[in-house]
C-alpha cells in the first residue's frame, strides 16, 4: 500500500475561503438518503440525490456506517460560522479504508472537455503553472452549457461559486489588515498573477476559441481559480493536479489529522463492498481514504493539505487554525539585504557577498529563509547573514580555506558552517545582530488587528499573533545569546542589550547596536 502524493505542489499563495453563506444538511430520514451535502450555490434537495446519485455511477464508494458526508461540522463557540466536513458515525479503527475515489473521475486539465484550450494556454504559460491551468479548464466546464452538460455536472453544483475566504477575494479595505504578513506580498504578487494570465494568456485564447463570445470575466476566472486554489491537490504524478471529488469534502487540520488518499496494491485486503466493478488490473485506478488516526463516533474527521502555516491556510484556503504546528515568518533576500545595511555593512559588499553566496549555491535573488514556531534560526539563514555582514579579512580566511574543496549536495551548507567554525564561528554577534534588525524591521511593519467580530478579522487575529510570537520568540532567543556573549566575552565593553518588555532592543547610543561589528 503506497501513501499517494496527495500534497499540494508549490502553492501560490491566494486566496482564501470563508464558508459559502449558504448549506444543506439533509438526514437520511428527511431525504431517504444515507448521508447529506452541502450544496452552496443551491439549496434544492433533489441535488443532494444527483450528486450521491452522480457519485455512486462513477465508481465512489463511501462506507455509510462509518463515515457521514457533507455534515455541518465545527464549533460553534470558535467558528463564527459552521462549516462542511465529513462526521465519524462511529468508532473508526487506524487502517480502516473508508471511501473509494476512481482516479479517472477526478476533474484534471488532462481528463476535462476542453483539454485542447488547456493544452494552448499550458503553451502560452508555461509548465507547471496548474493553478491557472485547472482554474481555466474549471471556468470552461462550467461554461458548457452552464456546467449541465458537462460529464461533472452534478459534482460541479455542489461546487462554491467561489471560495470567498481566499485572501485574492478579499476587499482592499480588509487586505490592510495583512501588512506585514506573510500573505502580504504574495497576495499582490498573486493578483496581479491571475490578471496577467487572463490578460496575456487566457483572453487571446477565448477570443479564438468556440467562447468568444461567452462573456466570461476576469472576476468568473478569479472565482474558478479560487475553487481551485482551496480544492486540488496532486493525485499522483502521472495524473498530475485536479480536483478530487468526495476528498475536497474533508476539512483540513495541521497535525493530527485522521485520514490519508492511498492506493492499494492487492484489493483482495479490502471489504468486498469497498472492491470496485472494475479493478486495477483492467487499468483503472483508484484512490482510498484510510484513516491514520482512531476516530471516535461524531468526532470530524479532517485530512492534511500538507503541513500548511496559517499564511498559507489563509491565503489559500481562507481560515487559519489556531497554535499550528506548521507556523511560519518568511524572509526574502531583500530584508537580509535590508538589515546589513542598516546595520552598517557597505552595500558594494552585501552585492558581492550575495553574488559569491548565489555563485556558491547558497541562495538567490527569489530565495526565502523561514523562521518557525519553537525552532532556533536555520543554519542557512545564519550562514548567508554571516557571510553578509563578515568583514573582509574573516571572508577572506573563509573562502582561501574552502580553495581546493568541493562543495556540494545537501551537506554543502554544513560543510561551509564547519568552516566558518575555523574563522570563528558564524553565530556571532555581527550575524546576531543583523538578523535582530531584520526581525526588528519586520515586526514595525504588521499593522493594528482589527476589531471586527467577523471571522476574516478572527482569522487575521491568528495570523499575526502566530507571526508575531515566532518573530519575539526568537528576538528573545538572540537576545539570550547577544547578553551571553556580552557577559562572556564584552564586559568591559559595557555594551548592553536591554529589554522593553517582549521587545528587544539594542542600546542606540554612540557605540549603537551595530557598532558591535569591531
Ligand atoms: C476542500 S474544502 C473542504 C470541505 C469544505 N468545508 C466544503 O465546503 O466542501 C476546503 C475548504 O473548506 C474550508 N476548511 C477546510 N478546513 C477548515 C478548517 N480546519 N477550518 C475552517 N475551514 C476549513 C475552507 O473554506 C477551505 O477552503
Amino acid at each position: 500500500m503506497n501513501d499517494l502524493k496527495v500534497s499540494r505542489t508549490v502553492i501560490p499563495p491566494t486566496s482564501f475561503s470563508r464558508f459559502p453563506a449558504s448549506f444543506l444538511f439533509f438526514s437520511m430520514t428527511h431525504l431517504n438518503v444515507s448521508c447529506g451535502f452541502r450544496f452552496s450555490n443551491d439549496d434544492d434537495p433533489s441535488l443532494t440525490l444527483a450528486a450521491q446519485a452522480w457519485l455512486r455511477s462513477n465508481g465512489f464508494w463511501w462506507n455509510e456506517d462509518a463515515i457521514e458526508l457533507g455534515c455541518v461540522v465545527g464549533d460553534s463557540e470558535r467558528n463564527k460560522t459552521s462549516r462542511v466536513g465529513v462526521l465519524a458515525r462511529r468508532n473508526i479503527d487506524v487502517g480502516e479504508i473508508v471511501a473509494r475515489i476512481p482516479t479517472s473521475q477526478c476533474l484534471t486539465c488532462g481528463g476535462c472537455a476542453h483539454q485542447k484550450l488547456v493544452g494552448d494556454l499550458e503553451i502560452s504559460l508555461g509548465k507547471g503553472e496548474w493553478l491557472a491551468l485547472l482554474g481555466f479548464a474549471l471556468l470552461l466546464e462550467r461554461g458548457i452549457d452552464a456546467g449541465k452538460s458537462s460529464s461533472w455536472n452534478a459534482y460541479l453544483r455542489y461546487l462554491p461559486a467561489a471560495e470567498q475566504g481566499v485572501t485574492a477575494l478579499w476587499p482592499e479595505n480588509r487586505k490592510r489588515y495583512l501588512a506585514g504578513t506573510d500573505v502580504d506580498l504574495a497576495l499582490r504578487d498573486e493578483r496581479a498573477q491571475a490578471k496577467t494570465e487572463w490578460e496575456t494568456h487566457i483572453e487571446p485564447i477565448l477570443s479564438r476559441s468556440e467562447y468568444a463570445e461567452s462573456g466570461f470575466t476576469f472576476e468568473d476566472y478569479l472565482s474558478a481559480r479560487s475553487v481551485v486554489s482551496s480544492r486540488a491537490f496532486t493525485i499522483c504524478p502521472k495524473v498530475g493536479v485536479g480536483l478530487v471529488p468526495l476528498a475536497d469534502l474533508f476539512n483540513h487540520r495541521t497535525g493530527g489529522h485522521h485520514v490519508l488518499l492511498t492506493d492499494i496494491e492487492d484489493e483482495s485486503i479490502l471489504p468486498e463492498s469497498a472492491r470496485p466493478q472494475q479493478s486495477t488490473k483492467e487499468g483503472a485506478s483508484y484512490m482510498y481514504v484510510r484513516l491514520v488516526r482512531s476516530a471516535r463516533k461524531d468526532e470530524e474527521l479532517f485530512n492534511s493539505y500538507g503541513e500548511l502555516g496559517n499564511a498559507a491556510l489563509l491565503s489559500s484556503y481562507g481560515f487559519c487554525q489556531r497554535d499550528n504546528p506548521g507556523d511560519q515568518v518568511t524572509f526574502g533576500v531583500p530584508a537580509l539585504r535590508a538589515a546589513a545595511g542598516l546595520c552598517g555593512v557597505d552595500g558594494l559588499q552585501i552585492a558581492s557577498r550575495l553574488r559569491w553566496c548565489e555563485a556558491n549555491g547558497l541562495c538567490e535573488e527569489d530565495s526565502t529563509f523561514h523562521l518557525k514556531a519553537q525552532s532556533p534560526p536555520s543554519n542557512t539563514l545564519l550562514l548567508v547573514l554571516w557571510i553578509l555582514a563578515a568583514s573582509p579579512d574573516e571572508f577572506g580566511e573563509f573562502s582561501d580555506s574552502l580553495k581546493g574543496k568541493r562543495m556540494f549536495g545537501t551537506d554543502k551548507v554544513a560543510q561551509y558552517i564547519s568552516e566558518v567554525q575555523h574563522c570563528g564561528g558564524f553565530e556571532n554577534v555581527k550575524t546576531l545582530q543583523v538578523l535582530m534588525k531584520m526581525l526588528e524591521r519586520r515586526r514595525a511593519l504588521y499593522a493594528s488587528t482589527p476589531s471586527d467580530d467577523s471571522e476574516w478579522a478572527s482569522y487575521c487575529l491568528i495570523l499575526v499573533d502566530s507571526e508575531l510570537g515566532i518573530i519575539l520568540d526568537c528576538e528573545k532567543y538572540l537576545e539570550e545569546k547577544l547578553n551571553g556573549r556580552f557577559e562572556a566575552g564584552n564586559a568591559s565593553k559595557k555594551r548592553k542589550v536591554i529589554s522593553t518588555g517582549n521587545i528587544v532592543c539594542t542600546t542606540t547610543t554612540s557605540d549603537a547596536a551595530f557598532s558591535l561589528f569591531d
